[in-house]
């Protein structure tokens, strides 16, 4: 069994606006519930810890979702924290052991099929794995004026997806010693790399997208549109 980690402090600066995006309207809920409802679907996750910043005026108060419980914390100045602080809130009965999964609020779209394909994958690996989707664009480097400069090599290159699934105690000695060595671990997986663990990568679905900017939001009607997810009425 397992339990959710979901960072929801985050200003959402990228996006603009005075709401952070995590709470604005999609598809007639929270942007959040659906990422929540999302991570709670399968039968082997028991429940949520979210952090979210402190004293957020935006943040609904559910205390369950989905028939399981939903845990809040106080988050930190960067997303690693954040997980930091929800790993280290979550109830004693989670053993050092068991797994968890750490998903983006901003990430709405996420498939019940890839949740259920990483769990799988995820919990019969030695480290853990993670969503992810190969890069499959050209990429260029930019020179200081915005023009292209270079044209980096693709090969083996993913975009790191969430959620990543993860043993708590591991993770959370991972993501302090990448904290005390100064490191910004951008995702979950960054912090066990640094340590010579190699997780897994499950190739996830494009749509799982993260909304950053508002041109996502948009996407991401759409997309859960044509997952059924209409607008509630
Ligand atoms: N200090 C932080 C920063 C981010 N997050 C969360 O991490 C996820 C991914 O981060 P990102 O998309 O960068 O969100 P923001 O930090 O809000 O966006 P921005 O960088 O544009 O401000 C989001 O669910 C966000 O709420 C968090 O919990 N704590
Ligand atoms: C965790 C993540 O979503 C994986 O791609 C990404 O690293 C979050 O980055 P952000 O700048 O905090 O949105």
């Amino acid at each position: 069994m397992t339990w959710a980690v979901v960072p929801a402090a985050g200003q959402g600066r990228r996006f603009g606006g005075e709401t952070p995006k995590q709470y604005l309207t999609l598809a007639g809920r929270p942007l959040i519930e659906h990422s929540l409802l999302a991570v709670l679907s399968h039968d082997d996750v028991d429940g949520v810890m979210v952090a979210v910043a402190a004293d957020d005026p935006w943040w609904p108060g559910w205390r369950e979702l989905g028939g399981k419980p939903v845990l809040t914390c106080v988050g930190g100045g960067e997303r690693a924290d954040s997980v930091l602080a929800g790993l280290q809130a979550l109830p004693a009965s989670v053993s050092e052991d068991q797994w968890v999964l750490v998903h983006d609020a901003a990430r709405p779209c996420l498939h019940a099929d890839d949740l259920a394909r990483l769990l799988a994958i995820g919990q019969a690996h030695p480290v853990g794995a993670l969503l992810a989707a190969p890069v499959r664009d050209t990429l260029k480097r930019a020179d200081a004026t915005g023009h292209s400069q270079s044209t980096e090599p693709r090969d083996g290159l993913w975009r790191a997806l969430t959620p990543q699934l993860f043993r708590r105690g591991g993770l959370t000695r991972a993501l302090l010693a990448a904290l005390h060595a100064g490191i910004k671990a951008t995702d979950e997986a960054m912090a066990l790399e640094r340590l010579g663990l190699r997780p897994c990568l499950v190739e996830g679905r494009e749509d799982n997208l993260k909304v950053t900017t508002p041109a996502d939001l948009a996407l991401a009607e759409f997309i859960l549109s044509r997952a059924g997810k209409a607008p509630v009425t």
